[in-house]
C-alpha cells in the first residue's frame, strides 16, 4: 500500500467503499480536503466518553435535543450484523469525541465518508445509545441470526395498550439509536452517518426528533405547560440506578448485564383541545400546580403529595396523572419507579390541520413488566383511566434492550451477545 493510501485510513469503511478508494487512487483522481473540524480544537467543545461499563444517554443529564431512530436489519448474515456493530462502535466513539469520521484528505472521486454538516459545531455532549428490539432475536418465527436462545425473556414487542393507535411504520424495529446533544444538527449528523454506513445491511424504519427548552431554569416543561420530571430520581442516586435501572447478570440474560430496558412512546398531544380546558381542570388532570409544579396539597415543587390523607381524591383526583402513575401506596411503589428521559416534539400540521406535537416519551427500567408496564396498565385501565388519556394518542415507539457499555477500545457493542 502506498504512503498516500496509508494516510487515507478511513474509519468505518465498507468493503465496497474500500474498493472504490483503491480504484480512485489508480485513476489519479483529485483529493478533496474538508476544512478541519474546528469544534474538536475548541476548549468549549464538551464531549462525553463513549467507553464505560454503561452506555451514555441513560443517566446522562438530558441534553437539549434528541433524535431517536429505529433500524431494520436487512441481512440474514450474522457476520454482517457483527461487522455493522463493530463499525457503529468505532463511529460512535469518534462522533462523541467530536472528531470527523474520515482522516483527510479524502479521494475526490467518491462520496465523502463524513457528510460534514457538523464541521465547526460544538459536539454539545453528544451521547449515542444503541438498543436492540425483540425482532433481532426472532422475526416472523425465523431465527435469522441464530440468536433466538439469547433473547432476554422480558424483551417482547411493545404491546398495544388501551387507546393506543400504533402505526406500523412508527413502531418497533430491530435496533434503535438515540442521539442526544445540545445541538440538533449534531444529533441529525450522527443518525445520518450511522444510517449511511449501514447501507445494504440495515435501513431506517422510523425516526423521531425531540427538544427541550434550551435556557429554562429548573425542571423543563412539556407541551401541556407543566414541569415534567419533578418526581424523577436524582441521576446521582446510584442505589436507585442499581436497583431500578441497570440489569445485572442474575436478571436472566447475563450478556445484557450493564444494560437496561428502554421504552419509547411517540405520544401525540391534542394541544388544541387541551388549550380549551380551564386552568384548574388542567391542574386536576395532571395532579400538580401548573406554574410551581408543586403537588395539589403542597407549596413547593419537590413537596411529597400526601395521598393517604386524601383517600377520596378531593384534592388530587384519583384519576389524575401523577396519582395513577405513582399512588405512593403499597410496597411496589419504590420497586416500580422508572427513569424518565423524554423530549417534546413539534412538527407540521397533521392531515386534518391540527398541530402535530407531543411527547417523545423515553424511560429506562430494569424490568419492563414490573416497572413500566405496571404503571402503564394503571394509566390505561378502562375502569379508571388516566384523565390525560383524553388528550393524548400514542402512535409509535417500542421496547428495546440497551446494550451494555463498551468497556474499552477494541471491544464492540453487543459483543457478549455473540460469545
Ligand atoms: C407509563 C409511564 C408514563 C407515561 C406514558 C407518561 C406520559 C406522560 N406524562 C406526562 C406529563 C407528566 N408526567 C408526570 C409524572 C409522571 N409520569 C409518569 C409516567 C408516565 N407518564 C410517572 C411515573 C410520573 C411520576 C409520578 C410521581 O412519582 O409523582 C408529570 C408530573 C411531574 C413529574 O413528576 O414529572 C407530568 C407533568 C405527559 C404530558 C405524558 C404524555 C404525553
Ligand atoms: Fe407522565
Amino acid at each position: 500500500m502506498s504512503d498516500k493510501m496509508n494516510r487515507r485510513a478511513f474509519l468505518g469503511m465498507t468493503a465496497a467503499g474500500a474498493a472504490g478508494v483503491v480504484l480512485g487512487e489508480l485513476m489519479g483522481k483529485a483529493q478533496h480536503v474538508l476544512p478541519t473540524n474546528k469544534a474538536t480544537a475548541s476548549t468549549n467543545n464538551q464531549t462525553l466518553d463513549f467507553y464505560g461499563e454503561h452506555q451514555t444517554g441513560v443517566v446522562t443529564p438530558a441534553q437539549n435535543f434528541a433524535n431517536v431512530a429505529a433500524f431494520d436489519i436487512t441481512t440474514n448474515d450474522v457476520k454482517e450484523l457483527q461487522t455493522l456493530l463493530k463499525q457503529w462502535t468505532e463511529m460512535a466513539a469518534t462522533l462523541m469525541a467530536g472528531k470527523p469520521l474520515a482522516v483527510e484528505p479524502q479521494d475526490g472521486a467518491f462520496p465523502p465518508t463524513d457528510t460534514g454538516e457538523q464541521i465547526g459545531l460544538d459536539t454539545g455532549k453528544l451521547s449515542i445509545t444503541f438498543a436492540v428490539g425483540a425482532t433481532l432475536f426472532e422475526k416472523d418465527g425465523v431465527d435469522r441470526f441464530g440468536l433466538r436462545s439469547r433473547k432476554p425473556a422480558g424483551l417482547t414487542e411493545m404491546p398495544i395498550f388501551h387507546k393506543d393507535s400504533l402505526e406500523d411504520q412508527l413502531t418497533h424495529g430491530d435496533i434503535v439509536v438515540q442521539a442526544c446533544s445540545d445541538d440538533p444538527m449534531v444529533c441529525f449528523h450522527a443518525i445520518r452517518n450511522l444510517s449511511k454506513a449501514s447501507r445494504g445491511v440495515a435501513h431506517l424504519r422510523w425516526q423521531q426528533t425531540g427538544q427541550l427548552g434550551v435556557k429554562s431554569q429548573g425542571t423543563k416543561r412539556n407541551l401541556f405547560g407543566f414541569k415534567d420530571g419533578t418526581a424523577n430520581p436524582s441521576l446521582l442516586d446510584e442505589a436507585f440506578m442499581k436497583n431500578n435501572v441497570w440489569i445485572n447478570a442474575g436478571d436472566g440474560a447475563s450478556w445484557l448485564a450493564g444494560g437496561t430496558y428502554m421504552v419509547v412512546r411517540r405520544i401525540q398531544m391534542r394541544i388544541e383541545t387541551w388549550d380549551q380546558q380551564s386552568y384548574s381542570d388542567q391542574e386536576e388532570i395532571i395532579g400538580r400546580q401548573k406554574v410551581s409544579g408543586a403537588p395539589m396539597d403542597g407549596k413547593n415543587e419537590f413537596d411529597t403529595p400526601q395521598f393517604a390523607e386524601d383517600p377520596k381524591g378531593e384534592v388530587t383526583p384519583l384519576d389524575s396523572h401523577i396519582r395513577l402513575s405513582n399512588p405512593r401506596t403499597g410496597e411496589n411503589s419504590e420497586r416500580e419507579r422508572i427513569l424518565r428521559r423524554g423530549y417534546n416534539f413539534m412538527e407540521n400540521l397533521d392531515s386534518v390541520g391540527r398541530m402535530s406535537a407531543g411527547l417523545l416519551f423515553v424511560c429506562f427500567n430494569r424490568n419492563l413488566q414490573t416497572q413500566f408496564e405496571s404503571i402503564q396498565k394503571r394509566l390505561t385501565n378502562p375502569n379508571l383511566p388516566d384523565k390525560m388519556l383524553s388528550y393524548t394518542e400514542t402512535k409509535g415507539g417500542g421496547y428495546f434492550a440497551v446494550l451494555p457499555g463498551v468497556p474499552r477500545k477494541g471491544a464492540y457493542l453487543g459483543q457478549a451477545l455473540f460469545e
